[in-house]
């Protein structure tokens, strides 16, 4: 079970396979295996996330971590990949993120509008687009439509669409919350429904207290590493990678990596816990997340 999908497998029509072999096979450990970088923060959280490392607020610092740290691409809003990715276009592949939203209004009901187009990707150079989907929103009927036209318009440019799946919502934490085995697990399978090409999730948790308030066929132990595979397996013919989430202690975020990696996750999207540092500690990380994925061939 959960075995890393390859992509001659994957049934894709030749630009999306085309744009996705650049990504597994070109760029970052060109390996079959993903190293993303995201720069979406400031949008989603606000400038508090660049306070610890003063440097991080200037964009052209993440830009100059994807090329030189050689991650797989970079993953950014419309405003930043207009101003700034100009000046890297052909070093990194570029992922645009079609949807986002402030961490303002309440969670309750959470839906990340459109900002971009799949035809503002193709004009900037882009090799995929990324959706955010939040799966259990009582909203999800707009974000499952609003979804649907951009599967559409990216079918139509042969443009890969990367899901970040997330379980959200008033309803989610009823049933034990967006962390648990349950709720990442639906949100892998709602993301491979819908017609995600790669899925991002965060990692799933086990806590038995939890997943009390879960259906009960997710009332039982769960190994960590059960819990990793039985999320991959859900994604089915999508890739699966895995959130780095705020800045930790490097050796331990590796150890969480490789452990998806293992369970067998396609890659990984490393944000905040790289760029959370100065540029020497940040090319440093790069290159030990880089030697362990180039062992996952
Ligand atoms: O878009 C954000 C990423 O998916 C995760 O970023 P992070 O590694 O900073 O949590």
């Amino acid at each position: 079970m959960a075995n890393r999908p390859h992509l001659d497998s994957l049934n894709l029509a030749p630009g999306k396979k085309a744009r996705l072999y650049r990504l597994l096979y070109e760029t970052g450990p060109a390996n079959g295996t993903l190293m993303i970088l995201p720069i979406d923060q400031g949008l989603e959280h606000g400038p508090r996330d660049f306070f610890d490392a003063p440097e991080s607020q200037d964009p052209h610092f993440q830009f100059r971590i994807a090329v030189e740290g050689r991650f797989s691409a970079i993953a950014c809003q419309i405003g930043l990949a207009e101003k700034y990715y100009p000046a890297y276009a052909g070093k990194i592949p570029l992922i645009l993120k079609l949807n986002g939203k402030t961490e303002i209004p309440s969670d309750e009901a959470p839906l990340s509008p459109q900002i971009a187009s799949v035809e503002d990707a193709v004009r900037l150079g882009a090799d995929a687009v990324g959706y955010t989907l939040y799966v259990g929103s009582s909203r999800q009927d707009e974000d499952f439509q609003q979804f649907r036209r951009i599967r559409e318009e990216a079918d139509r440019y042969g443009m890969p669409v990367v899901v970040w799946s997330y379980p959200r919502g008033a309803a989610i934490e009823a049933k034990g919350g967006k962390d648990t085995i349950y709720a990442v697990d639906y949100a892998a399978r709602v993301a491979q429904e819908l017609g995600a090409d790669v899925i991002k999730l965060n990692v799933p948790k086990v806590d038995p207290e939890k997943l009390k308030m879960a259906p009960k066929a997710y009332q039982r132990d769960w190994t960590p590493e059960e819990a990793l595979k039985q999320v991959i397996q859900s994604a089915g013919n999508s890739l699966v990678i895995f959130a780095g989430g705020e800045r930790g202690a490097g050796a331990s975020a590796l150890e969480k990596a490789e452990a998806c990696m293992k369970a067998g996750a396609t890659g990984l999207i490393f944000g905040r816990n790289v760029w959370q540092r100065p540029f020497s500690e940040a090319m440093e990380l790069s290159r030990s997340i880089h030697e362990m994925l180039e062992r996952y061939a």
